[in-house]
């Protein structure tokens, strides 16, 4: 299940603070986050400029038009700029929330009354919030004011305060260290008598830490409700906010104090699924592809086929046959191999389009045997081949690997029959910009500019991105290996011609 998470709280256009901020961290947390609009802020980076807060009446139908159609898994309150808006939100929580949700939802009460810009959010925060809180998250300062009391100069005594809050409420009191001086500005989990939790943070020097708390208790929202245990719970939110205040600099935004990266976790995995696995292949591609790839599963296919796509463009026929230079019984060895290949691979397209999922992609994979047939029956047009054309090993290697491939899943058949579409259509670029007349191959090597088969190519990678989208991991890491396992037989098979005795 992923949990709703409703937050309300004001605003920041600059999306570092406030509702924006506790969105992306609801998201950042694995939730769906909600919400509802308290007061509309005009500050940015650098500090406070307006506060608008609407009508009671508008903050009270945005409350019930959420609860009336969503189950709230949790829920986060920040900024309430003052006593009508409070008593909007306690009459909800009374009348709606407590009574409709059959089992207890958590709430977070961020006590918001100062931006760290110094300017003020809210007057104060009445205890008839407080009160009604699972868990109130203050900073040392918003501690103190809620107390009455000098703001704590140590982690024991921010404890101790944190101890009075919970006794005075009845709720758990989170006590947050990022003002704390020290090294440590990690957080505890208070009670009436205890620690329950104490998550350390490590000092990060940074100018990024425009919206630390609100973020904290968005995240921390969102793990209770996802099942998480308190300590838990607590431990991910701090970690993961020290995490966002580490990379927050690397997002420019702003001349003040700039906002957190909530999302850089997502960013460092994107970057790990995009890797080379080390295990399969050693250097990344460093070739544009002719055809792009169709989105991240594919561009990382991309990635694995680079040292194949080398061999392919340098060591292979592919230099000679462009430059015209390949010998002539060369030649005819790759034409005679890849006449035996053509009628394997219509085979191995045709048993694709009858296992496709899909319409669209049966008749995708049906059109591409259509056309493996007509340049075949090109092929024996245009050179004296012979009725049956005994394969080499190598040729045999890599059309029966297609065959066991595409019979043993769809996705990794799609994976093992793409290099022949995608490196072949790489061979446009090798193309010499002009043809002479009398290049000997003139006739051959003009088919690599064939829109149709560059289109087809296109095809067969959204397709290939689409079935690895959804696909298993287990899947993936198959349709993978047979990727570059056919990358590698593509390369040799363009290769074996050389290998050959020319008269
Ligand atoms: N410089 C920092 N280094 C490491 N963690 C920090 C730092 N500043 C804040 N944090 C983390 O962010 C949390 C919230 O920050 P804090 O400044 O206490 O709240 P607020 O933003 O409400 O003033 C801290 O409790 C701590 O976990
Ligand atoms: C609309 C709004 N709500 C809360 C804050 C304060 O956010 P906080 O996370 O405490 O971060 P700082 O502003 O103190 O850095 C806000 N600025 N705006």
């Amino acid at each position: 299940m992923i949990p709703r998470v409703l937050s309300i709280a004001g605003t920041d256009p600059t999306g570092g603070a406030g509702l924006h901020a506790d969105l992306k961290a609801i998201a950042a947390a694995g939730g769906y986050g909600m919400g509802v609009v308290s007061s509309l802020v005009v500050q940015n980076t650098q500090g406070v400029q307006q506060v608008h807060t609407p009508e009671p009446e508008f903050l009270r139908a945005q409350l019930k038009a959420v609860s009336d159609d969503v189950v709230i898994d949790a829920v986060k309150i920040g900024m309430l700029a003052d006593e009508t808006s409070t008593q909007v939100v306690v009459e909800w929580l009374d009348e709606v929330l407590f009574s409709t949700h059959e089992s207890e939802v958590p709430i977070i009460v961020d006590p918001v009354m100062v931006a760290s810009s110094g300017d003020a959010l809210a007057d104060s925060v009445s205890h008839e919030l407080l009160h009604r809180a699972s868990i109130i998250t203050p900073n040392l300062d918003e501690l103190a004011l809620l107390l009455h009391q000098p703001p704590a100069k140590n982690p024991d005594d921010m404890v101790k305060q944190a101890q009075e809050l919970a006794q005075s409420t009845g709720s758990l009191v989170l006590a947050k260290g990022g003002h704390l001086p020290g090294k440590d500005k990690g957080n505890f989990l208070v009670g009436t008598s205890s620690v329950i939790a104490h998550a350390k943070s490590p000092q990060i020097t940074t100018t990024a830490s425009h919206g630390t708390g609100c973020s904290l208790s968005s995240a921390l929202a969102c793990r209770i409700a996802n099942g998480d245990s308190l300590p838990d719970a607590v431990q991910w939110s701090t970690a993961w906010v020290r995490e966002a205040l580490e990379f927050g600099e690397n997002l420019q935004v702003g001349h003040g104090n700039g906002p957190l990266d909530h999302f850089h976790r997502l960013r460092r995995q994107a970057q790990f699924s995009l890797q080379v696995p080390h295990s399969t292949i050693s250097s990344p591609s460093r070739r544009q592809a002719v055809v792009p790839a169709a989105g991240p599963f594919t561009q990382q296919l991309w990635e694995l086929a680079g040292d194949a796509l080398d061999r392919f463009s340098q060591e292979s026929i592919v230099p000679a046959l462009m430059q015209g230079t390949l010998n002539a019984e060369q030649f005819h060895f790759y034409v005679e191999q890849d006449d035996y290949y053509l009628q394997v691979y219509s085979s191995v397209l045709a048993r694709l389009s009858s296992l496709a999922p899909h319409e669209e992609e049966r008749k995708m994979w049906a059109k591409a045997v259509t056309q493996t047939i007509t340049v075949e029956q090109e092929m024996h047009r245009e050179f004296p081949l012979p009725n049956i054309v005994e394969p080499s090993p190598l040729t045999l290697a890599y059309t029966d690997f297609l065959r066991a491939e595409v019979a043993s899943d769809y996705v990794v058949g799609v994976a093992a029959i793409l290099p022949c579409f995608w490196l072949y259509a790489q061979l446009s670029e090798y193309l010499p910009e002009e043809i002479k007349d009398d290049h000997p191959y003139k006739l051959w090597i003009e088919t690599y500019r064939d829109e149709e088969f560059l289109c087809a190519t296109a095809q067969a990678l959204e397709v290939m991105e689409h079935q690895l989208t959804h696909a298993s991991n287990a899947q993936r890491e198959q349709a993978r290996n047979a990727f570059v396992r056919a990358c590698s037989l593509e390369a040799d098979f363009f290769t074996q011609a050389l290998l050959i005795d020319p008269r």
